[in-house]
């Protein structure tokens, strides 16, 4: 089977896209982990299919599968490269605005175009954060609550190999766990790249990110946010449920600065920078969260997808 593609990616967050309006395209876990392969396909954190939209008021509906096979409620760099593949394949109007399908539901989405028409960068409306326990879903209970009521967990110890950790759990449609790391002198040298120099940077993402994606504490399993608030942005790094460590994480940057207002570590409109670039994130007094961040065209092209892809 030929598919035909293109590349896109959010700050280094890339997702190998394709035209599936007719609904024709069903990938095996095999396929998509091939497609997403950097050495031997694409390469890619996710396949985003471009599907028809089935709720009122939609344009269309994204439908995002992890490096691994996994489905997700949500992308947010996904969901911006969404909006430009819509805008550049033509699929609607550049009207400057347009609303996505998610498994999180819709998500309406502004846009800005360059001179040629294609789009450059976008504001997302990223719905309410949810934080009730069992919502996020995380096992751990609740440890404060917000000013509008609601019980949420808020910087909760949970044990691993190499000390405990301190999470905030917030779901932005899909679940993350945020740990705030004051002091990384305190944390064990076989965590960093290099040892004599412990920071955010040379943090090994890889074991501890995996530890807790899949702890017991997070029943749909986690993405794991690891997070240093600065005076003008809050550094953050993420290792993603079904794809490992990428270079941003949207709704992880959202989740981070959700997290930073509700602890009183910043204030509710944050730069989070990503190893990929920064993301400006915006809890506003609707209740709603906004990120806005830039979308591009990697490159495009058509693959011959194996029937049983060997790796
Ligand atoms: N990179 C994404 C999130 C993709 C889904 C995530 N790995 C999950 O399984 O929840 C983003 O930009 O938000």
């Amino acid at each position: 089977m030929e598919l035909e593609f293109v590349k896109l990616h959010g700050l280094g967050n890339d997702f190998v896209f394709a035209n599936d309006l007719d609904e024709s395209i069903d990938l095996t876990k095999d396929q998509v982990a091939w497609l997403c392969d950097r050495h031997f396909g694409i390469g890619g954190d996710g396949v985003i299919l471009v599907r028809p939209a089935k709720a009122e008021g939609c344009d269309a509906y994204m439908h995002y599968i992890n490096s691994d096979g996994t489905l997700a409620q949500m992308c947010g760099n996904g969901v911006r490269c969404f909006a430009k593949y819509l805008v550049d394949e033509g699929i609607v109007e550049a009207t400057g605005h347009l609303v996505a399908e998610t498994l999180a539901g819709p998500r309406s989405i502004d846009y800005a175009v360059d001179e040629s028409g294609k789009l450059v960068e976008a504001t997302v409306m990223m719905g309410e954060p949810i934080l009730t326990p069992a919502s996020v879903p995380t096992n751990l209970s609740a440890t404060a609550t917000t000013g509008f009521g609601v019980d949420f967990v808020k910087d909760c110890a949970v044990d691993s190999p190499w000390g405990p950790f301190v999470f905030t759990c917030v779901s932005m449609g899909n679940p993350h766990a945020v740990t705030f790391i004051e002091d990384f002198s305190t944390l064990p040298d076989e965590l960093f790249s290099d040892p004599a120099d412990k920071r955010l940077e040379t943090l090994v993402l890889d074991k501890i990110g995996a530890f807790f994606e899949s702890h017991a504490a997070f029943p749909q399993k986690t993405n794991v946010e690891f997070a240093v608030v600065g005076p003008d942005a809050i550094a953050m790094r993420v290792f993603e449920r079904g794809c490992g460590e990428t270079l941003a994480c949207g709704t992880g940057a959202c989740a981070t600065s959700v997290a930073a207002c509700l602890t009183g570590r910043a204030g509710c409109e944050n730069d989070v920078a990503l190893r990929g670039g920064v993301l400006h994130i915006r809890w506003d007094d609707d209740a709603k969260v906004y990120m806005t961040g830039t979308a591009t065209e990697a490159f495009r092209g058509i693959v011959a997808l194996p029937d049983q892809p060997r790796r």
